[in-house]
């Protein structure tokens, strides 16, 4: 008998998961795969998912936990510490292999080596598996051995490579009913997805958002397809508008794993136009680029970069909780920023052109350490990425990975001329924009951005 545990972490799909298949090609009967998923919040440095990628991830699981279960696979769910719970399930449910994708931040390797070794102490392989990035962060080097600071060459280095064609979902291995009834002879509970608690419930903030998203597999896929079919081939063009609906809006389905980057790219071939096909998938290598600064700089969710940032004099949230307060709130004054807070409040989402202006805004204008602006970031969008969101509010605030060779300031107003000239999106999040009851600018922007250049200047000695 063989019977294989899939550990399900930010894979949460049956298409291309080569570890699912792998865990499938060696099974024989109902029962020889189990699907699990850990709700794990409170292991060392691992960082707890804020709300409205709980509310996503509830979804998520409920649509894999049907996806597996057409195909015979149950999934069980647990809450607590994988480190006890895993050896655990794999003793009760007699299991001889346990798989997994791999993760790549520091915490989170550190656990998952900690188990590989416990479970072969207890007699049990794991396997690991590559599914989430395009490339793995340890196979892309620069001539010099080391990892990549700058997205250009990292891009050049990783583009020139063939990129993996996406697998099917495993057949099925038997009827569900088979499977579930084996774990209960075992006396393994299934445990159900409600018990996590995911969704948000004082206030339910989230209760329209089943309108904005179809959290499944299955919308994942007819996102990517209507994308790529449908409004991909203005994205060049588009593409930079908050207003237009020229981007994808896959960013939460790859940060679940509902879609694996290899899926997304494949797609992407599809794109007729060739300059909005190269832009697009430029921008998937972001998403890796993140992972490989995160993999190599472990610290950089809380860490500045550049360690001459270390003495930036940038005021914390709790030294101007109301300027903090008035930006989550989109209040600040400044009408694309407020429309974009306001957006995220309300579906969860931001464009990413908008993520720029607001994060600029709060650590240039307003003064506002970027960890405030990140860690809000973390709690309300449903893409919110461990890599991609701390490397982004570096990459704004200046102390990340920028070729820049100046101190980018967005301009809130010319910015808003630029891609919202006919003020459509900020009028679509601000109701009262153009009346009394819209707040005054919260700091004149010319005298702030003086003042951000003359601090840049304590510290690097530039003036720009
Ligand atoms: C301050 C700030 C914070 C951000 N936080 C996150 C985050 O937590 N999670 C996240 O996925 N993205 C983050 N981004 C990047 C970007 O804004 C989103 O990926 C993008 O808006 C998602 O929309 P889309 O899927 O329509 O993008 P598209 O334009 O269609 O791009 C396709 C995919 O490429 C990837 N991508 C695009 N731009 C970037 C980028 N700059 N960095 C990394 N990946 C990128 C995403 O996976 C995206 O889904 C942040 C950007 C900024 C400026």
């Amino acid at each position: 008998m063989s019977r294989t545990i899939h550990w399900f972490r930010d894979d949460l799909r049956v298409w291309d998961n080569p570890s699912l298949r792998a865990a499938r090609d060696r099974a024989k009967d109902p029962g020889d795969v189990l699907g699990v998923y850990i709700l794990d919040e409170h292991s060392t440095g691992i960082r707890p998912l804020g709300g409205a990628a709980k509310w996503w991830l509830h979804e998520a699981l409920n649509s894999l936990r049907e996806e597996l279960g057409d195909r015979g696979i149950p999934l069980l769910i647990r809450s607590g510490d994988p480190q006890t719970l895993l050896p655990a399930l794999v003793a009760d449910t007699k299991a001889d292999r346990v798989h997994w994708s791999r993760r790549y931040g520091g915490p989170e390797r550190e656990l998952d080596a900690g188990l590989k070794q416990r479970l072969a102490d207890q007699g049990t392989a794991a396997h690991s598996f590559a599914a989430t990035l395009l490339g793995e962060p340890w196979t892309i080097q620069t001539t010099t051995g080391g990892p990549y600071k700058v997205f250009t060459p990292f891009w050049r280095a990783l583009s020139a490579r063939d990129i993996a064609e996406p697998q099917d979902a495993p057949a099925a291995l038997g009827d569900l009913s088979s499977a579930s009834a084996r774990l209960t002879e075992l006396g393994v509970p299934i445990g159900d997805v409600e018990s996590l608690a995911l969704r948000p419930t004082a206030p339910n903030w989230a209760r329209d958002w089943h309108e904005i998203w179809d959290p499944t597999e299955t919308g994942a896929h007819r996102r990517l397809k209507t994308f790529v079919e449908e409004e991909a081939d203005s994205y060049h063009e588009h593409g930079q508008y908050p207003d237009a609906t020229a981007t994808s809006r896959v960013s939460p389905y790859l940060r679940f794993g509902q879609l694996s980057p290899q899926q997304v790219w494949d797609a992407a071939g599809g794109i007729t136009h060739a300059e909005s096909k190269t832009r697009f998938r430029t921008q998937l290598g972001w998403r890796d680029f993140s992972w490989h600064l995160l993999y190599h700089f472990p610290e950089l969710p809380t860490v500045n970069m550049r360690a001459e940032f270390d003495s930036y004099p940038w005021k914390g949230q709790q030294d101007d909780p109301e300027t903090f307060r008035a930006w989550t709130a989109g209040r600040t004054g400044f009408p694309l920023a407020d429309a974009g807070l306001r957006e995220l409040w309300a579906t969860g989402n931001m464009h990413n052109r908008v993520r720029m202006v607001t994060a600029s805004l709060l650590v240039k204008n307003l003064g506002i350490d970027w960890r405030a602006g990140e860690a809000w970031f973390w709690d309300t969008l449903v893409d919110a990425d461990a890599a991609s969101n701390p490397v982004n509010w570096q990459w704004v605030a200046g102390c990340g990975a920028d070729a820049a060779p100046y101190f980018r300031i967005f301009n809130p107003e010319r910015q808003q001329k630029r891609f919202d000239p006919d003020f459509r999106y900020v009028r679509t999040w601000i109701p009262e924009y153009g009346t009394e009851d819209y707040p005054e600018p919260l700091v004149d922007l010319q005298e702030s951005r003086q003042n951000a250049l003359a601090d840049y200047a304590t510290i690097t000695g530039k003036n720009t």
